[in-house]
C-alpha cells in the first residue's frame, strides 16, 4: 500500500487574476523564514509576501532600506522551501532597480534564479516602468506597489496616509491604469482612503491587494508578525491583532527562566 501524499494544487499568478474576475477575496500574508511560511502555507494563505519589512521585523532597522539583495533572496530561499501551495512574491530591495533598469532585471533574476519564488514586487509608477517593462520582458511577474511606498520614506517624511489631495490621488490612478498596461498582475496599495482604493480596483482588471486599503479591494496583506502581535510597538488603525503572541511568548519564556532556576525543569521524565 502506499502512503496517500497530500496533493497541492499551486496558486498561481493567473489564479489571482482569476479570484478577481470571480470576486474571490485574495489573502496575503509575509513571511521571511521556513517555520512560519510553513504554518501560513499551511492555513491555505493564498500568496506569501517575502517583504522588505524583514528589514524592520526581522533586522530591527528603523526602514525598509537597509536590507540587501543578498539578504532578501536568503529570506525568500527560506519561505520557498516550506511554501507547497502559496504563490510566493519577493520585494526587489531599495537600490536594486530604480534608476537603472538593466540592474533591475539583474536583480529580478537573481531572486528568481537563487530562490525559486514566483514573482517579484517594486514600489512606484511612472519613475520606474522602464525597469518594470525589462524585467516583465524577461518573463517574471511583477506586483506593482502605490500609495505609501516605505522605500521613498525619506522622500514623504511620514508613514501617513498617501493621496487625501486630489493631486496625488489622480497620480496614483493614472499609475495604476500604467502598472496593469505595462502587464503588472497584481497593485498592493497601501495606506489610502478607502475610496479611492474602491476606484482605483474597479478602474482595472488586474488584482489589488490593500493594506490599510479598506474593503472594496480584491485582497489583503498584512506583515504576519503584526497580526499575531508579535510586534508589540505597532499598532496602526488598518491593523487587526488575532493573537496577542508578544505577551504569550514573554510569559511562556518567563515561566522557562523561572522553572530551570528553580530546578523544575529537567525532571526524571525529561532526561535520560
Ligand atoms: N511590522 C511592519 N509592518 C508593516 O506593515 C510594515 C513594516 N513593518 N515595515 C515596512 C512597511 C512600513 N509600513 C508602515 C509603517 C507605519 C505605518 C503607520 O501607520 N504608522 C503609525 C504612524 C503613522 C503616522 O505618522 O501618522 C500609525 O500609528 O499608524 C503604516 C505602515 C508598512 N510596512
Ligand atoms: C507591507 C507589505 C505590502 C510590504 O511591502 C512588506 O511587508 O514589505
Ligand atoms: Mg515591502
Amino acid at each position: 500500500m502506499s502512503i496517500a501524499k497530500k496533493e497541492y494544487k499551486r496558486v498561481t499568478v493567473k489564479s489571482l487574476v482569476d479570484m478577481k474576475k470571480t470576486g474571490e477575496k485574495i489573502s496575503m500574508l509575509t513571511s521571511y523564514d521556513y517555520s512560519m511560511a510553513k504554518i501560513v502555507d499551511g492555513a491555505n494563505v493564498d500568496a506569501i509576501l517575502v517583504g522588505d519589512s524583514a528589514s524592520n521585523v526581522m533586522a530591527g532597522h528603523e526602514t525598509t532600506l537597509p536590507i540587501t539583495l543578498d539578504q532578501m533572496i536568503y529570506h525568500a530561499t527560506s519561505v520557498v522551501r516550506a511554501a507547497k501551495r502559496a504563490l510566493v512574491v519577493v520585494d526587489i530591495p531599495f537600490g536594486s532597480y530604480q534608476g537603472d533598469s538593466k540592474e533591475a532585471l539583474r536583480s529580478a533574476i537573481r531572486i528568481m534564479k537563487e530562490s525559486g519564488a514566483h514573482a517579484v514586487k517594486v514600489e512606484g509608477g511612472e519613475e520606474i516602468k522602464i525597469s518594470i517593462s525589462r524585467i516583465l520582458e524577461a518573463g517574471i511577474p511583477v506586483m506593482g506597489h502605490l500609495g505609501l511606498t516605505p522605500q521613498s520614506i525619506y522622500k514623504f517624511g511620514t508613514y501617513t496616509v498617501r493621496a487625501k489631495e486630489e493631486e496625488e490621488a489622480d497620480k496614483l490612478k493614472s499609475d495604476a491604469k500604467l502598472l496593469e498596461e505595462l502587464g503588472c498582475f497584481a497593485i498592493v496599495l497601501e495606506k489610502i482612503p478607502a475610496k479611492l482604493a474602491k476606484e482605483v480596483a474597479e478602474s482595472v482588471s488586474i488584482p489589488i491587494i490593500g493594506i490599510g486599503a479598506g474593503g472594496h479591494v480584491d485582497g489583503q496583506v498584512l506583515v504576519v508578525h503584526d497580526m499575531l502581535g508579535m510586534t508589540h510597538e505597532f499598532h496602526p488603525r488598518f491593523l487587526r491583532r488575532y493573537l496577542n503572541l508578544y505577551d504569550e511568548m514573554s510569559n511562556a519564556i518567563s515561566q522557562y527562566v523561572d522553572d530551570v532556576k528553580s530546578r523544575d525543569f529537567p525532571n526524571d521524565d525529561e532526561s535520560y
